[in-house]
C-alpha cells in the first residue's frame, strides 16, 4: 500500500522534473528525505499487559522554513506511505508560499482498538522518542487521520517537560491551548473555497451542483456541512462503518445530529448502499476524504463525476490520472485542494509566536486570499507547461523548493 503511494508521488515530482528541466543531481537531492525516523512506543494496557506500535517521522525538505505536516493513527501506517505524505508536504506547503518544509508521521495503530488513556500513553511516548528531533524551527507536527486536537495536546504537553512551554511546538491544538480559531474547520473549508475557484471558472456553481463524498471525519464533515449550508446537494456520502444515498440531497444538519448517537450508515435519511459503488453514482462532483489509491485504473473508467476534489492525500494513482483526464474529468490535486489545514496551521503557529489571538474573521479572510492566490499561480503555471492542474500544482511547488535550495547553496 505505502511502496504505491511512494510510487505515486515520486512519478509525479519526476514528470514535473521534467517539465521544469530540473538537473538530476538537484532533482535526486529533492527527491531523498533529509532524515527518516522509526521508533518502538511499547505501552502498558489497561489491563497490564505490554503493547509495541512502530511510529516513523520522515522529515523530508526544509530549505524554505521548518518542516510541517501531520500526523496519523492507522493501521496501514508504514515508512513507505509516511515518506510519500512527508514529499507531499514539501510540495504542499511551497504551492501555498507558506515558510515550511514538509515533514509528516504515523504509528501503525488502530485508534478505536485503543482506550483514551491508551492513546494518551501512546501519544506520550512517541513524543519522547521525537522531541529532539521536532520543534518550532526544526519540524511542527498537527493532526492527520485517527489524530486531533487532543492528541495534539498530549504531544504539547510531553514536549514542554522536556523543552519548557513550547506553544509553537505543535499545531491543531485545542482552542485553551493556544490553537487557532478557524483550525478544526480549515481543512474542509480550503476545499470548499478552491472548488469554488474551479466551478466558477467552468460556469458552475455549488448550489446548482450534486455531490458524491467518501470519508465523514474531520475533512468529509466539514466539506459535506459547508456545501450544505451553500445550497449543494450531498446525493451519496461513506465512512468507514458504510454509504448511504439519496439522490434528492442529504440533510447534513440531521445526519449530523444522528451521528451523536449512531453510525452514519444508520442514518435514515438516506437508502443503504455498498460502499464499493459509492464512486460511481452520478454526480457532477466526487470528493474523496478518507484513504488514499482509492481511485485507480480498476475504477477510473466507471467514475461518472465531471470533477474530482481531491480533499484526501494522493486518492488518485497515475493510471487512473491518464484515464479520468483522457475521459474529460477535472482533478483539482490534494497538493492545492487539501491546503487550507496547513495554512491554517501556518497561522496558528503564527499567533503563538505572537502571543496574539486573531479572531475567526481574520483566519478566515487569510484563509481565503491565500487559496485564491495559489489558484492563481498554478492556473499560470499550467498556461506555462500546458499541463493538467495536477503537473501545475507540481511544477509551482517544485520550482519554489529548488529555487530555494539552489540559493542557499550546496556548501557542505
Ligand atoms: N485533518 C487535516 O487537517 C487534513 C487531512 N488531510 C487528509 O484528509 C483525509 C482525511 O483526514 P481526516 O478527516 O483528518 O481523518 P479522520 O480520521 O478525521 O477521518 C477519516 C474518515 O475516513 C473514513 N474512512 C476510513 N476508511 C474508509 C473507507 N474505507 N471508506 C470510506 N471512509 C473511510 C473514516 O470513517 C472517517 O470518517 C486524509 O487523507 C488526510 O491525510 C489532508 C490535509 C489536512
Ligand atoms: O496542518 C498541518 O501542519 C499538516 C496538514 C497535513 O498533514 C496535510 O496537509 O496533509
Amino acid at each position: 500500500m505505502g511502496s504505491i503511494a511512494l510510487a505515486t508521488a515520486t512519478k509525479n515530482f519526476r514528470n514535473a522534473s521534467r517539465l521544469l528541466g530540473l538537473d538530476k543531481k538537484l532533482e535526486m537531492s529533492l527527491l531523498t528525505p533529509l532524515r527518516e525516523i522509526k521508533v518502538e512506543c511499547t505501552i502498558p494496557k489497561d489491563d497490564g499487559s505490554l503493547v509495541s506500535h512502530i511510529g516513523f517521522r520522515v522529515q523530508h525538505d526544509n530549505a524554505r522554513g521548518p518542516m510541517k505536516g501531520g500526523i496519523r493513527y492507522h493501521p496501514k501506517v508504514d515508512l513507505d506511505e509516511v515518506n510519500a505524505l512527508a514529499q507531499l508536504m514539501t510540495w504542499k506547503t511551497a504551492v501555498m508560499d507558506l515558510p515550511y518544509g514538509g515533514a509528516k508521521g504515523g504509528i501503525g495503530c488502530t485508534p478505536k482498538d485503543l482506550t483514551l488513556s491508551e492513546l494518551e500513553r501512546l501519544t506520550r511516548v512517541f513524543t519522547q522518542k521525537l522531541h529532539d528531533l521536532i520543534g518550532t524551527n526544526i519540524d511542527i507536527p498537527a493532526p492527520d487521520m485517527g489524530t486531533n486536537s487532543q492528541t495534539m495536546a498530549w504531544i504539547f504537553d510531553e514536549y514542554s517537560k522536556f523543552h519548557g512551554y513550547s506553544p509553537t511546538c505543535v499545531t491543531g491544538k485545542p482552542l485553551e491551548l493556544g490553537g487557532s480559531l478557524g483550525r478544526d474547520s480549515a481543512t474542509g473549508h480550503g476545499v470548499v473555497i478552491s472548488m469554488e475557484a474551479l466551478l466558477n471558472e467552468h460556469g458552475k456553481s455549488i448550489k446548482d451542483s450534486t455531490f458524491v463524498i467518501q470519508g465523514y471525519g474531520n475533512v468529509g464533515s466539514w466539506v459535506a456541512r459547508l456545501i450544505y449550508e451553500k445550497g449543494g446537494t450531498i446525493v451519496a456520502l461513506s465512512d468507514v462503518t458504510g454509504a448511504i444515498k439519496n439522490p434528492n440531497g442529504i440533510d447534513i444538519s440531521e445526519l449530523d445530529k444522528h451521528r451523536k448517537k449512531g453510525a452514519l450508515c444508520y442514518f435514515n435519511g438516506g437508502e443503504r448502499m455498498i460502499p464499493d459503488e459509492l464512486l460511481f453514482q452520478q454526480c457532477d462532483v466526487l470528493i474523496p476524504c478518507a484513504l488514499g489509491g482509492v481511485i485507480n485504473s480498476e475504477n477510473a473508467g466507471d467514475i461518472k463525476a465531471k470533477f474530482i476534489i481531491e480533499a484526501a492525500n494522493h486518492p488518485t494513482e497515475p493510471e487512473a490520472d491518464d484515464i479520468l483526464s483522457e475521459r474529460g474529468v477535472i482533478i483539482l490535486p490534494d497538493l492545492y485542494a487539501n491546503a487550507g489545514g496547513v495554512t491554517v496551521s501556518y497561522f496558528e503557529w503564527v499567533q503563538n509566536t505572537q502571543g496574539f489571538m486573531w479572531e475567526e474573521e481574520m483566519v478566515n479572510r487569510y484563509l481565503i486570499q491565500y487559496m485564491k492566490q495559489a489558484f492563481k499561480d498554478i492556473k499560470a503555471k499550467c498556461h506555462t507547461h500546458n499541463c493538467s492542474l495536477r503537473m501545475g500544482a507540481f511544477t509551482l511547488g517544485v520550482e519554489r523548493v529548488a529555487r530555494a535550495t539552489l540559493l542557499r547553496g550546496w556548501e557542505a
